[in-house]
């Protein structure tokens, strides 16, 4: 269980609050307007962003302090997932060992990981020898091998078309399955929620809301969530 308790958010004069419990192994996406502090709310979980008041816990355990990589924690962001320099098997394999002394069982586990995200046979391939899907996929490999609880999406396939995208979200959703991982989703796509998700937190007017049931949201939006859909 993933909890926000009486959490304040600050960055320069934005301020966020949010204050509400996600069961494990759900899939929220947290949607609302640009600038209404979204990313700052994964910054705040990852613990790239220390909170002003309030904390974050994970299964009753206190976060706060806890540095970004020792957190329950895997993220994907928009762009930049990837280390140019790096082959695919490196780029995953800092997943695992960030100084990257592989072992042949950490091997093992990249060659698997890039399979499961259909980039069999591609692991001394460099990331500019890929298309952007699979480079999506490559990153998402990264996030498996981490074995992390908790997955956090910041818009990871904004980049890509509406084919693509649904595809790259149902392996997430597919993976999420086999892990049991708790999502939280930054996007600006109601379609990706629906798709996805079975929570939504609306993002708005300085305030992370307790989530909803992401269809009932969709389907029969507050005033804040009806006027970032244009209803
Ligand atoms: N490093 C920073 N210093 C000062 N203000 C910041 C900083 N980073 C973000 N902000 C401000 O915090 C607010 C929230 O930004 P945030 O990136 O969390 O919004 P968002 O909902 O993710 O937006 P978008 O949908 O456009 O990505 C914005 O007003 C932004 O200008």
């Amino acid at each position: 269980m993933l909890t926000l308790d009486g959490l304040r958010l600050t960055q320069g004069g934005f301020s966020l609050t949010a204050d509400w419990t996600l069961p494990k192994g759900a899939r929220l996406a947290l949607i609302g307007p640009s600038g209404a502090g979204k990313s700052t709310l994964l910054a705040g979980i990852a613990g790239f962003l220390a909170p002003l008041h309030g904390r974050v816990t994970w299964d009753g355990t206190d976060l706060t302090g806890v540095p970004p990589g020792k957190r329950p924690v895997a993220m994907l962001f928009q762009d930049g997932n990837l280390l140019p320099h790096l082959t695919l098997a490196q780029n995953v394999g800092l997943g695992l060992r960030p100084d990257l002394r592989l072992t042949s069982d950490d091997r093992e586990t990249v060659s698997s990981a890039l399979a499961r995200v259909g980039l069999a046979g591609l692991d001394a391939r460099r990331p500019a020898a890929l298309s952007g899907g699979q480079q999506s996929r490559a990153a998402l490999a990264r996030v498996l091998v981490m074995r992390r609880p908790i997955l956090l999406l910041d818009e990871p396939f904004a980049a890509l078309g509406p084919a693509l995208r649904a595809e790259m979200l149902d392996l997430v959703s597919a993976v999420l399955g086999e892990t049991g991982a708790t999502l939280l989703m930054v996007t600006h796509e109601p379609e990706d929620a629906a798709r996805i998700t079975d929570l939504i937190s609306v993002v708005a007017s300085g305030r992370a809301e307790r989530p909803v049931p992401t269809q009932e949201a969709l389907d029969n939006p507050g005033p804040e969530l009806g006027a970032y859909l244009g209803r």
